[in-house]
């Protein structure tokens, strides 16, 4: 059988977890109207702490580009790096909105793994195909999952449009196909162990996404 390209590949071979993790019942809820206010705040307090990490995860990627990558290619990491900027502004600003202390805030167990394997990442020992791959398919779960938000027939209710289009919008849609590009380009030429390597990383992001999800979506008592 030919092998097609890694992310195709990828997303075939692991369907079932993938669609786990863009098809959770936490989202769901958004599309649908029915989410409490106390899970949508609890995964803005875990998300804020998570972006945090995701910088200097981000950061890393650019450090570890090939020197002789194309200029457009470092700028798409570059560009990513701006727009967490804003996404940092955007949310100290919403925290302020739902009353939320972001300071004040107790990482969550799946948070703590999720950020315990970014930093893992980050570590000169991880190539950067690996780390790309990582990249590319973070944002593409949150990409797909909030898409499904911004549907016509979805009821998200009003003060969750701004949350759902920043990662559900076509441009952030379009940010997730050059990663997809970067990381088969990278990938193309690697070598079998770190395209093994890449894959099971990619396979352990989904499993974090998913157990984010499901923290965010565990109902107070
Ligand atoms: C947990 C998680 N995954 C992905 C993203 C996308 O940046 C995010 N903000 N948080």
């Amino acid at each position: 059988m030919e092998a097609g390209s890694f992310t195709a590949d990828f997303l075939k071979q692991n369907h079932d977890l993938y669609s786990a993790a863009t098809n959770h019942s936490f989202i769901a809820s958004i599309r649908d109207g029915s989410i409490d206010a106390q899970n949508f705040k609890l995964w803005m307090e875990q998300d804020y702490h998570f972006v945090r990490e995701f910088v200097r995860f981000v950061a890393s990627v650019l450090v570890k580009m090939p020197r002789d990558s194309p200029e457009c290619d470092v700028d798409i990491i570059l560009g990513g790096i701006t727009a967490l900027e804003s996404e940092i502004t955007w949310f100290r600003k919403e925290a302020n909105f739902w009353q939320i202390f972001l300071e004040r805030v107790t990482l969550l167990q799946p948070n703590k793994d999720y950020c315990a394997f970014l930093k893992q990442l980050e570590g000169s020992d991880t190539p950067f195909t690996v780390a790309i791959s990582a990249f590319w398919l973070i944002e593409l779960v949150y990409c797909v999952s909030f898409m499904s938000c911004l549907e016509k027939d979805a009821k998200t209710p009003f003060e969750l449009i701004s949350t759902v289009k920043r990662w559900g919008s076509p441009e952030f849609h379009d940010y997730t196909l050059k990663l997809m590009k970067l990381v088969d380009k990278a990938l193309e030429n690697a070598s079998k162990d770190e395209q093994k390597q890449a894959h099971e990383a990619c396979v352990r992001v989904l499993e974090l996404e998913l157990k984010f999800w499901d923290m965010a979506g565990f109902v107070l008592g």
